[in-house]
């Protein structure tokens, strides 16, 4: 697949700028979604981000351990924010994860998440997981694919009387996500 080298928009947030939950009732990064991921997300380099969250036992699979697909749920949408950085409307068409280390509960998880390429509407990315920091033990590798979409698909097959309490410009200007509500 020919891909181009993805373009960081010029307005996207500075690399260090904490990104802010793109809506409260997220699974992955949402602060009232009870048992949620509340991973918190920080805008890295280039067309990238650092992502972290904490495994509790509401994230169980087997006793003392995270499940993997909350694990996958995780990279998705370290995977999702780092599209912030091209400022593209973005939804998942596909998400590939390698399980390589067990994922305890209590583990920091440390995501680092980037676009490697784009072509038309196709974002390609990748993601590694590290155990409680980014020199900690790698844990996970993902690689998706993201289809850019018009906001339209969020109104026509999501809940618009919750999209319509999103304040698209107030998350502007606080340098949020303005689009993947
Ligand atoms: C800080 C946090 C920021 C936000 C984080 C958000 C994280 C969460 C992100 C999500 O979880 S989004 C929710 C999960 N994903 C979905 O619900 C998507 C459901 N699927 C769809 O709505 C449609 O299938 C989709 C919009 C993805 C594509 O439909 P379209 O009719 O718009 O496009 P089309 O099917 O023509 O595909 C466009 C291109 O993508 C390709 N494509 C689409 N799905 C694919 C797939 N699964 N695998 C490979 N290629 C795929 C397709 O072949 C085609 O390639 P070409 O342009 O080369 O012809």
């Amino acid at each position: 697949m020919e891909t181009e080298p993805p373009v960081r928009h010029p307005d996207a947030p500075a690399p260090g700028t904490k990104l802010g939950q793109h809506y409260s009732r997220c699974f992955g990064c949402g602060d009232e979604q009870p048992g949620g991921l509340r991973l918190s997300a920080t805008a890295g380099e280039g067309v990238s981000l650092v992502a972290e969250f904490e495994v509790t036992e509401a994230h169980e699979g087997a006793p003392g351990l995270a499940h993997g697909g909350l694990l996958a749920c995780a990279f998705d949408e370290a995977l999702g924010g780092a599209n912030a950085m091209l400022r593209l409307p973005a939804v998942t068409g596909h998400l590939q994860t390698d399980f390589r280390r067990p994922v305890p509960v209590g583990t920091r998880l440390h995501i680092t998440a980037q676009v490697d390429g784009v072509a038309g509407r196709k974002i390609y990315s990748s993601a590694a997981g590290r155990l409680n920091g980014p020199d900690g033990q790698l844990a996970l590798h993902a690689r998706a694919l993201f289809v850019i979409v018009d906001v339209s698909h969020f109104t026509t097959h999501g809940n618009r009387e919750q999209i319509a309490k999103l304040s698209w410009d107030q998350a502007a200007r606080d340098e949020q996500l303005d689009f993947n509500p």
